[in-house]
């Protein structure tokens, strides 16, 4: 790279609008060659929008897009990808059925004498594995829809790899990433960024952004309101730049005063979708005034699990008790009616209809419920007043009740959601990733929402992949490992690494053993464990509450 070279992107005063909304007002924005800059605002603040004007999805109403110093125009994505800009988006573009290698060459198939030449297609792929360490090469014949997510997403990276891409958009790429997949994927932007390559990352995670990223942009109300240096900055400082005002990251000390179980499961058993994973013999006690958070890498159960706790499924095996009375076959509307309420896993799949306006998506769940059903009739102006409250309480933009859920950013969809749940007024709340791709003020407010709703007397069941989120918020934590509770644990006394070893299966006293065992091999005392190599290098470790 030369000392003069242009950056790898630049914006000019791109402005872009959806009727009334000004989703990016005359954004500036420049990324420069051979660095990882991270996009960070509030929800709505107009991040996706501008990246995805960048990729040639949208097209902007005014300003311009120079590439290598070139201005470019693109009609569409493929447009972008031929000018070397590729995006990994919040949902994954692949196609399930299709195995690792057809998902990587499609479209881009090498042809050799009319045919497709899957091995030089499969030689191509197996050097950028090489190059970058990634594992996918080991599933190039497996369907991708056996894949976790992780791995699923560094399929994205190398198809848009294969397709020649220097510049490299991941919109919110950890949101759906474990802790340890979270640590692999910001030392491949390292090595991505050291191979010559420029990426932009949209995150709400400030540490993730402080550790991964060189430069940062803030966006707010559709503005570039900055970009400073990630080693001149801090977390507080980002925050105040997004939300406007102070945010606190700790939440106050409080004691346990659990009152009767509310929710129980006795002797659970469930087989996974897939016939493999098999949650087996949970016995789960949940009772009111408690948080009891759920930790655990994806795909150990804890899906089959919320689905037999909310009657989206029945255990093939024992049963499950609310306030003492069975309801093991009862059905999801009426374990709703009975006071269970579910932020759920998937916002797209469950928690709203993406072409319903939210007035409609108010209604979900409460079509039989007075005020808004009398009789068997729909009261559609106490519908909408509720939808007006739930956008007033939980901040969400565009407040506007007509607007069609899927015209929201997902961090408002996320907040909609939560409030239509927890409007539900229930005395048992699963809350399943509640403030996944929400901004920091928001989770601040969301937080706060929970820890009343517990002082009130709620039970909750919080499962999160964020350690952070479950320590600030459970008065236990118990970790699932291939569909068995093995361990429980106090949400204070536990490090990051003590629960990343849990949630890799290893029980903290076969810990235990074997350092006390080195030990008296090599005659020192056991050290300290060591967060930074094990879970989250970059997260402070705040234990505080
Ligand atoms: N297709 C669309 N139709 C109508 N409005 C849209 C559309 N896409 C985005 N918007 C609006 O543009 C604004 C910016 O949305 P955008 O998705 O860019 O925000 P964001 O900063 O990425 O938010 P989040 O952090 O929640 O993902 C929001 O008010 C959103 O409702």
């Amino acid at each position: 790279m030369t000392a003069d070279a242009p950056p790898a992107v630049r914006l000019e005063e791109i402005t872009k609008t959806f009727g009334d909304v000004v989703a990016n007002d005359a954004v500036d924005f420049r990324l420069e060659r051979e660095s990882i800059h991270a996009l960070l605002g509030e929800n709505g603040s107009g991040k996706t929008t501008l990246m995805n004007v960048l990729y040639g999805l949208y097209e902007q109403d005014a300003g311009t897009i120079h590439v290598d110093g070139e201005p470019r125009s693109f009609d569409s994505p493929q447009d972008a990808m031929a000018a070397g800009i590729g995006m990994i988006h919040q949902h994954f573009q692949l196609v399930e059925p299709m195995t690792v290698l057809q998902n990587v060459v499609l479209g881009h198939e090498p042809i050799d004498g009319g045919l497709v030449d899957e091995d030089a297609a499969r030689e191509e792929i197996e050097a950028l594995c090489n190059r970058y360490g990634f594992d996918v090469d080991d599933h190039l014949e497996t369907p991708v829809e056996e894949l976790d997510l992780g791995t699923r997403q560094r399929v994205e990276i190398v198809k848009s790899l294969y397709r020649g891409a220097d510049t490299l958009i991941l919109d919110e790429p950890t949101a759906v990433l474990t802790p340890q997949e979270v640590e692999g994927l910001l030392d491949l932007l390292e090595e991505l960024r050291a191979s010559g390559r420029s990426l932009i990352f949209i995150s709400h995670k400030l540490e993730e952004v402080l550790a991964a990223a060189d430069r940062i942009t803030v966006l707010r109300d559709g503005h570039a309101v900055d970009t400073v240096a990630a080693a001149d900055t801090s977390r507080q400082e980002l925050a105040r730049m997004m939300v406007g005002r102070e945010v606190s990251f700790e939440r106050p000390a409080r004691e346990a005063v659990p009152g009767e179980p509310v929710l129980e499961t006795e002797e659970l058993s469930i087989v996974g979708d897939r016939g493999l994973e098999r949650v087996s013999e949970i016995d789960l006690t949940v009772r009111a005034h408690e948080i009891l958070g759920i930790a655990g890498v994806q795909g150990n159960g804890q899906t089959e699990l919320i689905e037999a706790l909310t009657g989206h499924r029945v255990p093939d095996e024992g049963r499950v008790h609310l306030r003492g009375e069975e309801i093991t076959d009862v059905g999801r509307r009426q374990r709703l009616e009975a006071g269970i309420a579910a932020i759920p896993e998937d916002r797209n799949a469950e928690g709203l209809v993406q072409e319903y306006d939210l007035v409609k998506n108010a209604l979900l769940g409460n079509q039989t419920v007075p005020p808004y059903a009398n009789d068997g009739w729909l009261d559609w102006s106490a519908v909408e007043t509720h939808a007006e409250e739930i956008i007033e309480e939980f901040d969400v933009h565009p407040p506007d009740p007509t607007a069609r859920a899927g015209s929201l950013s997902g961090g408002n969809q996320q907040k909609f959601i939560v409030g239509r749940e927890i409007g539900h007024d229930p005395d048992v709340l699963i809350a399943a990733h509640p403030t996944r791709g929400v901004d920091v003020g928001s989770l601040e407010f969301i937080h706060d929402r929970l820890l009343e709703l517990r002082e009130e007397g709620l039970g909750i069941v919080l499962i999160s992949s964020k350690l952070d989120e479950l320590r600030a918020l459970a008065d236990r934590i118990v970790v699932m490992y291939e569909g068995a509770f093995i361990d429980e644990v106090d949400p204070i006394e536990t490090s990051d690494a003590e629960l990343g070893l849990l949630m890799a299966g290893q029980r903290l006293e076969e810990e235990a053993e074997r350092e006390t065992g080195d030990r008296s091999t090599l005659g020192e005392t056991r050290p300290e464990p060591d967060a930074e190599a094990t879970v989250d290098r970059r997260s402070g470790g705040d234990r505080e509450r």
